[in-house]
């Protein structure tokens, strides 16, 4: 199992409910891999529910760690954000340090896999929460790419535009300048049609908020992948 080769995810939010024959479609619905996260109201009780759920389907599933609180065991892969662009190091590195000072010895480090966010969504909560500054040219945005592959040595780098759907043509510019690091788009990806418009460049598409709103339009975005990857 390899997040690499992973181009659809659902990611499902523990703060919110889903019914199980909503979550019956998205595990069996052809996805790569079931990631779970939020930016608030993220408890353990909500994560080990949720992820309890999620664990009957056979499919990758991974925690996107947002407080330390909220780890629980049992999953595949840990995902852990740090906000390239938030100018408050309590995102970049300062949550890390903590975390690592208190459970560095127990950590299994093949399952952590450090994200370099970069929130492009001034409105979202997540970047309202890590003061990201959101207000970047295309030059800046390369630049922060092009940090967390030749200089953090990133493996995954997220252009994070939760709840709208994004500058394409700068997720475009964006993949034209990684060549190891892979790239990661979220944000109003509602249909096929937006589905297909990030697949053309991002490597893993990232599906969110539609799951609640609309499950078919959700599916849909899967099959759109498919045909496009062929
Ligand atoms: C039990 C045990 C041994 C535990 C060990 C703990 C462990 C695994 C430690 C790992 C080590 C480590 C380095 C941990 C880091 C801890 C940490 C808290 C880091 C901070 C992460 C961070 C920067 C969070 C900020 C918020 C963020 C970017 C969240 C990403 C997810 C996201 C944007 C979701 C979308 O949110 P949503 O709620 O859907 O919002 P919308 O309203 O926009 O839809
Ligand atoms: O919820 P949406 O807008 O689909 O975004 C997905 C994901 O990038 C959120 O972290
Ligand atoms: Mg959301």
């Amino acid at each position: 199992m390899d997040f690499k080769s992973w181009q659809h995810v659902f990611k499902l939010d523990p703060a919110k409910e889903i019914t199980d024959g909503h979550l019956e479609r998205i595990c069996k619905s052809g996805t790569d891999a079931i990631l779970i996260g939020g930016s608030d109201n993220v408890t353990l009780d909500n994560v080990l529910h949720l992820a309890e759920r999620v664990q009957r389907y056979q499919l990758p599933m991974v925690l996107e760690v947002s407080t330390i609180d909220s780890v629980a065991p049992g999953f595949d892969y840990y995902f852990i954000p740090t906000v390239l662009n938030s100018d408050n190091p309590l995102w970049v590195k300062g949550l890390h340090h903590q975390a690592i000072r208190e459970y560095g010895e127990f950590l299994d480090w093949d399952e952590l896999i450090p994200e370099g966010y970069c929130i492009l969504n001034a409105e979202c909560k997540a970047a309202k929460l890590t003061d990201a500054q959101t207000d970047l040219t295309a030059e800046d945005v390369l630049a922060y790419a092009r940090l967390a592959e030749h200089f953090f040595r990133l493996p995954i780098f997220y252009m994070e535009y939760s709840g709208i759907f994004g500058n394409m043509e700068l997720v475009e510019k964006v993949k034209g300048v990684l060549t190891k690091t892979h790239l990661f788009y979220g944000g109003g990806i509602d249909s096929a049609d937006t589905a297909k418009k990030a697949f053309a460049f991002a490597d893993t598409i990232v599906v969110g908020n539609i799951i609640y709103e609309n499950i078919d339009k959700a599916i849909e975005t899967v099959e759109a992948v498919a045909e496009t990857a062929g």
